[in-house]
């Protein structure tokens, strides 16, 4: 059984009067058990929608959407249960400390609080995190350090699917690569399957066993790192994914991660 399956999915988006955009436009996608997949897109190109459609914020027009087996527009609360998103906009009490948000998150998933606290000092030494901080109102950290705790929480309840809206984007270098390598260690351990959406082909190239290249709600290209860049070969060279990215999409990097207009 895989761990997500999208066939066919559609939703599309009321701009304004008479004015609609498809922000997935008949997508379809698997992710096998262990594996991690990383979708490359500009901004605008429907990644948050496929994330929140997978994790069940969002309703498809049509088509259908598993994870491991089970219907997620059917059984919401089942699929819930069994992954976990990690997003900038993750929310947490921020009047409360980052252990109180991580102890409340851990309750709502059924792990008891003696587990969780062992757990949280693991989780959060791991990723960077001064534990001593955890004892901090959340509205005291920086976005970098609020980013983890979202991580950390994501991983307490141990989710058999992971979704990773850019989990790395504003981040200061250092705490990047902590976050990087955390997800790879994930990944080596084979124990949780991923859908990792990012601006950062370095990111996604080492941290991916597929990535996929977004554009306007369609998925132009999805297959190993090395197998993309074969494909975009010219003149016996190969490419590096920012050129299969451009030569894909005709974005440029920088453009892709530009504001939307
Ligand atoms: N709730 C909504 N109402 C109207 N339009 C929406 C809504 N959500 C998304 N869209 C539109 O759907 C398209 C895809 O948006 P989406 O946020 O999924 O893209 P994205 O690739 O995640 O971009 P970003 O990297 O900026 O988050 C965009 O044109 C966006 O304006």
């Amino acid at each position: 059984m895989n761990a997500l399956e999208l066939r066919n999915v559609r939703k599309r988006f009321k701009k304004r009067r008479g004015v609609w955009v498809d922000a997935l436009d008949d997508i379809s996608l698997t992710i096998r058990r262990g594996e991690v997949v990383g979708i490359l897109g500009p901004n605008g190109s429907g990644k948050s929608t496929l994330v929140r459609v997978i994790s069940t914020l969002v309703i498809p027009d049509s088509g259908e959407v598993h994870v491991f087996g089970v219907d997620a527009v059917a059984h919401p609360k089942v699929v819930q249960r069994n992954m976990n998103r990690v997003s900038v906009e993750a929310s947490f009490f921020k009047k409360l400390s980052a252990l109180e948000n991580l102890l409340y998150g851990a309750k709502l998933y059924g792990v008891t609080d003696r587990e969780a606290r062992e757990r949280i000092r693991e989780i959060l030494e791991h990723i960077g995190f001064d534990y001593k901080r955890a004892q901090e109102p959340m509205e005291h950290l920086s976005r970098g350090m609020q980013q983890k705790v979202a991580l950390a929480r994501a991983l307490l309840t141990s989710p058999m699917l992971m979704l990773l809206d850019e989990p790395t984007t504003g981040l200061d270098p250092r705490s990047k690569r902590e976050v990087q390598a955390f997800i790879r260690r994930i990944r080596e351990r084979h124990d949780a399957s991923i859908l990792l959406c990012t601006h950062d082909m370095r990111e996604a190239e080492e941290l991916c066993d597929r990535v996929g290249i977004m554009v306007d709600g369609r998925i132009l290209a999805l297959d190993e790192p090395r197998a993309l860049k074969e494909r975009y070969a010219a003149d016996g060279r190969i490419p590096d994914l920012e050129e299969v990215f451009m030569a894909a999409t005709g974005y440029s990097v920088e453009e892709a991660a530009a504001e939307e207009e």
